[in-house]
């Protein structure tokens, strides 16, 4: 559905110096998918997603949606494809002096509707964000939240393919995050829209994507499957990110920082275990003491559902007086449960313990 085919894009800022903000990326994203683009301030993300619909015209590379390259349409051409790429953002671009009706009847001022039909046609999209008993008010009534709704009625008013969601709830408290979000699955699943969603919050992405890319430094440096990235992450900075999501990072300060704690450690004792799917159920705990005699103390622990799937990490502290570690690693690893031991060097928190 979007293939962005070695994307490049150059700025020069105000001392003369070219600034490389996408860097040679490439991406397939599929019909009904809703995708997520990761990455800190800086990286890249908002460049790349105005790239989809043109509002940034790339130095080099291909945009081809539904097999047809952005860049080879003329002007008119190109006015009638961004109709079909609906966008939101995170201060919602609302026209103050409209009210929320004619906030969502203008991108359908040329539609070849009767007015009835715009009518019925706004109706509809207001009911489906929860907007119905708002249609008179002005956006400077309503709350964040609200407001990001009728952005997404305006946003889906031209029947959109696709969806673009620039940050679409960094503004918002995480109540109205959280409703957002769940509005934005329930128009991917009813409606069927491609949607592809920037944010700095891994937290975003695990709760609606399918499918996410990392960025940093204008370059894609990971792209995957939702549970595959969150359950391996390759680099360094994608595991920053789902450390920060699952409070990963915190429980290891949390750790390391408790003095009682911090003194009984055995560093090479603790481990990260993580398990997915149906190892969710299996009784390892009870199953590793009962063979090995092993001691399990859970210092940290969480399991969450990503794509349906449950997805479980703990950081434990493991002994056994009659088998070595190793063999309990290798037959937890038989179990499909990945495991890492946690060596000093590997942090320095833990180091200088
Ligand atoms: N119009 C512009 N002129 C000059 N430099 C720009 C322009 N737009 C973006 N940049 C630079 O390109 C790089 C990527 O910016 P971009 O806004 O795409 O990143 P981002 O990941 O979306 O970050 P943020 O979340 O802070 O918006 C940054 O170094 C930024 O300063």
């Amino acid at each position: 559905m979007i293939k962005l085919e070695n994307i490049e894009v150059y700025f020069h800022d105000k001392h003369g110096q070219t600034v490389q903000a996408v860097d040679k990326v490439n991406l397939h994203i599929r019909k009904g998918e809703i995708f997520g683009i990761v990455g800190y301030s800086g990286a890249g993300k908002s460049t790349l997603v105005r790239v989809i619909n043109l509002l940034q015209k790339p130095q080099a590379g291909s945009v081809i949606i539904n097999n047809q390259d952005l860049m080879d349409l003329n002007d008119k051409q190109l006015r009638a494809a961004r109709k079909k790429i609906g966008m939101i953002f995170q201060h919602f671009n609302l026209m103050n002096s409209r009210t929320v009706y004619g906030n969502v009847l203008y991108p359908l001022r040329d539609a070849k509707l009767s007015k009835t039909e715009k009518e019925q046609k706004i109706e509809q999209l207001l009911s489906l964000v929860g907007l119905s008993d708002k249609r008179d008010v002005y956006p400077s009534q309503l709350s964040g939240g609200q407001k990001q709704r009728v952005a997404i009625a305006r946003a889906l008013a031209n029947d959109p393919e696709i969806l673009l969601c620039d940050e679409a709830t960094s503004a918002l408290d995480p109540k109205n995050t959280q409703a957002i979000l769940k509005l934005l699955k329930e128009v991917n699943q009813k409606l069927g829209i491609t949607m592809v969603l920037i944010t700095h919050e891994m937290d975003v992405i695990k709760e609606i994507c399918h499918k996410v890319a990392v960025m940093e430094k204008g370059r894609v440096i990971e792209a995957g499957n939702l549970v595959d990235i969150f359950c391996h992450p390759k680099h360094s900075l994608t595991q920053d990110f789902i450390y920060t999501a699952s409070n990963v990072e915190l429980a290891y300060q949390n750790i390391f920082d408790h003095p009682q704690l911090a003194s009984k450690l055995q560093i090479n004792h603790l481990f990260e275990l993580q398990y997915k799917g149906h190892n969710s159920f299996s009784p390892f705990i009870s199953e590793i003491n009962q063979r090995y005699q092993a001691k399990l103390t859970i210092l940290y622990s969480n399991v969450e559902i990503i794509q349906a799937q449950p997805v479980g990490r703990l950081i434990v502290l493991l002994t056994s007086d009659s088998t070595p570690i190793e063999v309990i690693e290798s037959y937890l690893q038989s179990q499909n449960i990945a495991l890492s031991r946690l060596h000093a060097l590997q942090h320095e928190n833990y180091y200088s313990i």
